[in-house]
């Protein structure tokens, strides 16, 4: 049957992002496929599985009289509704089929007929299936039919108002494409012009990133990106960057750096020409910064360290300091489904927390007159608006600098009380902030 590794791929990864809590994306990159539609359908399976779960198990409940399903089965039910509700392109047929296959290739044998049944059942019937009533049930219908804990509905309609809310749940990204932007420090314009040529179909601009595409294909499958050619970076993430204005000869800090996006981005806005000191809390991690620096052959000082403990040996030493904070991530739910199963709402005050002592450790490195850039990717008030209200009462020798010119013409997102809030469903990044401030002259 085609596609059954494909599957097969996809069903071990779901497997282990629920039994050992693996990261999708970093669970995706052990798969091993050579065949780039194989690939394709394995990313597709295990984030369009994750991503409609919660809509899935909706749909299911109706078939399933069984009390207890076996965690291996639940997953192919899950993976087999996603192909028949979700997935267009793929016959109903094919759907139950692969799954029947899947089951035995698992040891799930005995279970198969079980999974055949209900899968056949759900395409014969899936056009009759009623979800919660819209006006009667705002907020589960929103919850069931894309896909959302009902905690994160409430969240945001909360904070956002139904209307508003609804538009940024709704909206969907394609995972199959990624940004990319390219590295001027090793590949020449003819190069570039060239490889773009050759991609031309799977290419199109990225608006809001200068010379950078979105790009549909596996970047560790293309050699000119193990050649370091060109970044994986989201538009947001680089704007953030941008905004620290990297220049030669300065002085960088960037304190939560892993797995070294923005600190790479910055040495390459710098011309390879500044000193950048990238740290991270978890050594593993600081591996990842170097292996990134390494591929696009920059130069960064890595360091493993805790920014929320004050360094003093640093202080008033750098010309810009970048704060990419660790946040509840809410604003990479849409490229990173698993992330809606793991994040909880009581994250969000301990991270809080966590971001004030960052921010606090940071404002004593910055030299006079030089720049302090808060980002997160995230869109709560608690560790955005609050973050930047609360930094600038307590450290007077800051204030708000405004960052504006540098923003993309494109851009619809506006900067508001000094900070700026990029939402998917406007201008189609990540959930991003980034504010700016400026040390005061003494
Ligand atoms: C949003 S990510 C940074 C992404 C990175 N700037 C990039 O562009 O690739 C936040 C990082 O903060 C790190 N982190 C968490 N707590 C930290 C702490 N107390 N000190 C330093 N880093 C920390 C995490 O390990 C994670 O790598």
């Amino acid at each position: 049957m085609t596609g059954l590794d494909a599957r097969r791929q996809a069903y071990d990864a779901l497997r282990d992002i629920e039994n050992k809590g693996s990261f999708a994306n970093l669970r995706l990159k052990k798969t091993q496929l050579d065949d780039e539609r194989d690939a394709r359908l394995t990313t597709q399976l295990i984030y369009g599985t994750l991503q409609w779960q919660i809509y899935l198990d909706y749909c299911l409940q109706g078939y399933i009289r069984a009390k207890k399903v076996h965690p291996g089965v639940r997953t192919l039910l899950r993976m087999g509704a996603y192909q028949i509700l979700k997935m267009d392109r793929v016959p109903d047929s094919a759907a139950c089929n692969s799954c029947v296959e899947l089951a035995k290739a698992v040891g799930l044998g005995r279970l198969s007929g079980f999974v055949n049944g209900v899968l056949r059942n759900l395409s014969r019937t899936k056009d009759s299936i009623l979800l919660p009533d819209e006006k009667k049930q705002p907020t589960l219908r929103l919850s069931v039919e894309f896909g959302w804990p009902l905690w994160l509905v409430e969240y945001f309609i909360g904070a956002l108002g139904l209307e508003e809310a609804s538009g940024l749940l709704r909206h969907q990204m394609d995972y199959g494409e990624v940004c990319i932007k390219p590295n001027r420090l090793k590949v020449s314009p003819a190069q570039w012009d060239s490889w773009c040529a050759d991609q031309a179909e799977r290419l199109r601009p990225a608006p809001l990133a200068g010379d950078g595409y979105y790009w549909k294909g596996v970047p560790a499958q293309e050699p000119a990106f193990n050649e370091g050619w060109f970044t994986v970076q989201g538009e947001a993430s680089q704007l953030a960057a941008r905004l620290v204005e990297a220049r030669p000869g300065q002085k960088i800090l960037d304190l939560c750096a892993a797995p070294g996006g923005k600190s790479c981005a910055m040495a390459m806005e710098a011309q390879g020409k500044a000193l950048i000191t990238a740290c991270d809390l978890h050594g593993h991690r600081v591996q990842l910064i170097e292996k990134n620096a390494h591929r696009l052959r920059v130069a960064l000082e890595t360091l493993q360290w805790d920014a929320s403990q004050p360094r003093p040996a640093w202080n008033d030493g750098f010309d810009a300091v970048l704060v990419d904070a660790p946040c509840s991530g809410l604003g990479l739910l849409w490229e990173k489904p698993d992330l809606r199963h793991r994040v909880v709402a009581q994250d969000i005050a301990a991270l809080a927390k966590l971001q004030r002592d960052i921010l606090h450790c940071a404002a004593r490195y910055v030299r006079p007159s030089g720049r302090l850039v808060y980002a997160t990717c995230t869109m709560t008030h608690e560790e955005n608006t609050e973050q930047v209200r609360d930094f600038l009462s307590s450290h007077t020798d800051y204030e708000q600098d405004d960052f504006s010119p540098l923003l993309p013409s494109g851009l619809k997102a506006r900067v508001a009380d000094g900070g700026l809030q990029l939402y998917p469903h406007v201008d189609g990044t990540a959930g991003f902030y980034m504010a700016r401030f400026r040390r005061k002259e003494r």
